[in-house]
């Protein structure tokens, strides 16, 4: 039959086209029968066939989130390529996929994709690992870790001493003398990096002098302490921690085909840096490993870290404290601890820098806030802008946590999170099949006035009343089984940093008209916060 058709095409070479065309029309036709007739249907934009509705994609999904639930309503569907993807935009719907109970089956963020194949995270780390039992034995190690009180307070010491070092370049760099504008997220950039780094490895990672010295070029400084990893290039690494949410992005929702003809060149750019990354995070691994060769166990349980608890564990310097489970009786691979180490690293360097950055932004433009916030570093701290800050204080600090928790309700650094379902349920009377993908659209659930008095308002002494927020309605580190582990980390840091900054310098945006300068990768990284800033005067 085949042979008679290409026969017959041969010797009428003009139909080959109508033939190719006859086959495109049947395959649209197909499509969209099988569109109009799929059950239970959402409203939702029209797809095309195989690319769905992704040409309408600005390049920012909270963006998009947003234009399409006013157009659509709290529940519509999207094509994403061929994959129909489902919306939910009301705290209410989410209730199923953010549950906590370790029943729930919307464990998971995403299914078979070959794109977060290619980077090597579907069965590493945690933040796309589907396999549900090191994901769970990966978070459980965080449980034990990080998110421990007593890792909340080794983040003081670090964090004080290295806000002296970055006052003392501020100074040096004349920035509160001239008129100086800086990059303020530039600065906390590196600051998170290297604190980060620190806090989770042991290891110190000179980044902030290498910042000073670039901007600073005919008066570097030279003394690198002798701790040192001073060969490794921070700038590098740090870019190289951004674009790998770059990376995420663009491997999970771009397919296949299109990566490799349309958008080679982003594709190929960002393979380079995961390599690099990869390679660099396997390097740290390999000289903390021949340190811990060289260390007795009682050596290493004075000087615990994250990095050094993944290393030993299931060996016979295991100084995890028991973290163990019935499926890992082996040392984790080292593919496991760079994907860890690559995730807490991003957590402390860019979405805290970030967060931070979009703080500074919306305190500048409310002196009232301003205003409260000295006066609760006064009433906490002191007058003594150099005092050493304890975690009593911190934990004093009400006013500051509340502004942290409305700057992320307005400007959430994850705007639309994932999850996925690996048993068909139904989600507000509507009927879904097992690996249904969901968006949660964080950003306009933190601004549904169904849950928030006037939810456009900056007024972050809402989170001091009495009332409690409804559930599911403030997801700044998301929600149930997998909430971030690094909120604590995070809320820590930022409100000491805050008080830092607050009660010592004054800060003023270069230009107090323009929006927020930020980048959308997954999460919304921002790109610059121009600042000038000044001791303070009327302390
Ligand atoms: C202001 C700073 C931060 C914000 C706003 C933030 C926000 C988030 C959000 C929204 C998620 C997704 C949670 C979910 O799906 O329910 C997440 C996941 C995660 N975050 Fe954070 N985060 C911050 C800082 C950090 C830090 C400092 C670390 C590490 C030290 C960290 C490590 C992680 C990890 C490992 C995950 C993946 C968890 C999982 O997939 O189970 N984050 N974060």
């Amino acid at each position: 039959m085949i042979a008679i058709v290409c026969d017959y095409l041969i010797n009428h070479p003009q139909d080959i086209f109508l033939s190719i065309g006859a086959l495109i029309i049947s395959y649209i036709i197909y499509f969209y029968i099988s569109y109009f007739t799929r059950s239970d249907p959402l409203p939702g934009p029209l797809p095309l066939p195989i690319v769905g509705n992704l040409l309408a994609y600005p390049g920012d999904a909270g963006k998009w989130a947003q234009e399409l639930h006013k157009k659509y309503g709290d529940i519509y569907e999207v094509y994403l390529g061929t994959a129909r993807t489902v919306w939910l935009n009301r705290s209410d719907l989410v209730d199923k996929v953010m549950s906590s109970s370790h029943t729930n089956h919307f464990h998971h963020r995403t299914g078979e994709n070959d794109g977060l194949d290619e980077l090597d995270i579907t069965s590493k780390g945690v933040f796309f690992n589907n396999i549900g039992k090191d994901l769970n034995y990966h978070r459980k190690i965080y449980e034990k870790t990080i998110m421990t009180p007593q890792f909340g307070k080794n983040i003081l010491p670090v964090t004080q001493s290295l806000f002296k070092q970055l006052e003392s370049f501020w100074k040096d760099y004349k920035c509160f003398e001239e008129n100086r504008e800086i990059d303020f997220s530039l600065w906390m950039q590196q600051f998170g990096f290297e604190c980060t780094l620190k806090l989770v490895t042991h290891f110190h990672a000179p980044a902030l002098i290498n910042y000073y010295n670039s901007l600073n070029p005919k008066q570097k400084v030279t003394k690198i302490p002798e701790d040192s990893l001073s060969s490794i290039d921070t700038e590098r690494f740090i870019n190289c921690l951004k674009s790998n949410f770059d990376s995420w992005c663009f491997f999970l929702l771009i397919p296949k085909y299109l990566r490799r003809t349309l958008e080679i060149r982003t594709n190929n750019y960002l393979l380079r840096e995961k390599d690099w990354l990869y390679s660099n995070v396997l390097n740290i691994i390999k000289l903390r490993k021949s340190q811990i060769e060289n260390s007795s166990i009682d050596e290493l349980r004075a000087n615990q870290d994250l990095l050094t608890q993944f290393i030993t564990m299931n060996t016979e310097k295991d100084i995890s404290k028991g973290i163990t489970d019935d499926f890992h009786s082996e040392p984790m691979s080292d593919g496991n601890i760079r994907q860890n180490l690559i995730e807490t690293l991003s957590g402390g360097t860019v979405t805290v820098s970030s967060s931070l950055s979009f703080i500074i932004y919306f305190v500048a433009h409310h002196p009232e806030v301003l205003q409260k916030i000295h006066q609760e570093l006064a009433n906490v701290l002191g007058t003594n802008t150099d005092s050493e800050i304890t975690f009593e204080d911190v934990n004093k600090l009400k006013y500051c946590d509340a502004v942290i928790n409305e700057v992320g309700r307005l400007w959430p650094i994850l705007p639309v999170n994932l999850r996925i379902s690996s048993k068909p349920d139904t989600i507000d009377n509507h009927k879904f099949p097992t690996n249904q993908q969901f968006f949660i659209n964080q950003q306009d659930i933190q601004l549904n006035p169904k849950d928030w008095n006037n939810p456009e308002e900056f007024n972050p002494s809402r989170f001091l009343s009495s009332n409690g927020t409804s559930k599911n309605a403030l997801l700044i580190f998301g929600g149930g089984l997998r909430t971030c582990p690094g909120k604590n980390f995070a809320i820590i840091q930022m409100k000491i940093l805050m008080a830092l900054i607050y009660r010592k310098y004054d800060i003023e945006l270069v230009d107090s008209t323009a929006s927020i300068k930020y980048k959308y990768s997954l999460i919304r990284q921002c790109s610059e916060m121009m600042i000038k800033i000044k001791q303070r005067r009327n302390i």
